[in-house]
């Protein structure tokens, strides 16, 4: 299986991805610039977290037309993974991959800080390794991590068991439902605004993320008609 990381101009959690697959899980892995305009030959796709394009105009709205993300589309169609976490799930959202907005933090604060969560959905190719309704620890580190959606759009995602994780004990930034990530109707497309390649290795403290990239490595490839 290989795996695609995408480098924007202002990513900043883009090597934490790497190293999360390619050291600590052995997984073949490349960096891919937004620049490039195919992703043939790759089997999932990672859109790591920063400040993309400075965050100007909104979180993730002038990546979304980078040149890349026609390709991501198209991985995102043939229901290759795609995962994207904190200013990726923003891409994510921007892009129209996943419904709903993140907007600023109820506090109007940057926040960074480990957060405990729910794995709400252990049925998704990302989570197969978790426990359903398993409590962990992730750290959240963003000032637009607060996930809106309208009433209806809400309803759906719970309908078609698309919520993945939430906020347990307290909701750091004024998400609606406690929701910390969610999956689009296929499960194919992942985001969540919590970091889990930074919590891979007992030496930093929290292995809590590192079951994510493995369930990945374990189902993630998917036989696709291109
Ligand atoms: N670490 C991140 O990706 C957070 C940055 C993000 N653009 C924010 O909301 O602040």
């Amino acid at each position: 299986m290989k795996i695609a990381v995408i480098v924007f101009p202002g990513s900043n959690c883009d090597i934490d991805i790497y190293e999360a697959l390619a050291t600590v899980c052995q997984a073949n892995v490349d960096y891919v610039s937004s620049k490039q305009t195919d992703l043939t030959g790759y089997d999932a796709v990672m859109l790591p977290g920063g400040f993309s394009y400075g965050d100007y105009l909104r979180a993730g709205a002038i990546a979304r037309f980078a040149p890349v993300m026609g390709a991501v589309v198209k991985m995102a169609q043939q229901g290759r993974p795609v995962f994207g976490t904190c200013n990726g799930f923003q891409i994510l959202t921007e892009a129209g991959l996943l419904p709903g907005a993140l907007k600023r933090n109820d506090c109007q604060q940057f926040i960074c800080k480990t957060v405990p969560l729910e794995v709400v959905n252990n049925q998704t190719l990302f989570t197969s390794q978790y426990e359903e309704h398993e409590r962990i620890a992730l750290p959240i580190a963003h000032a637009d991590g607060s996930y809106y959606a309208d009433q209806a759009t809400l309803d759906d995602l719970e309908d078609h068991h698309q919520v993945v994780f939430r906020y347990a004990a307290e909701n750091p930034n004024g998400s609606l439902r406690n929701i910390a990530g969610i999956t689009n109707r296929r499960g194919n497309v992942l985001g969540m605004m919590p970091h889990p390649e930074r919590a891979v290795e007992a030496l930093l403290g929290n292995t809590d993320g590192l079951r994510l990239f493995k369930s990945l490595l374990e189902n993630g490839r998917v036989k696709v008609e291109d």
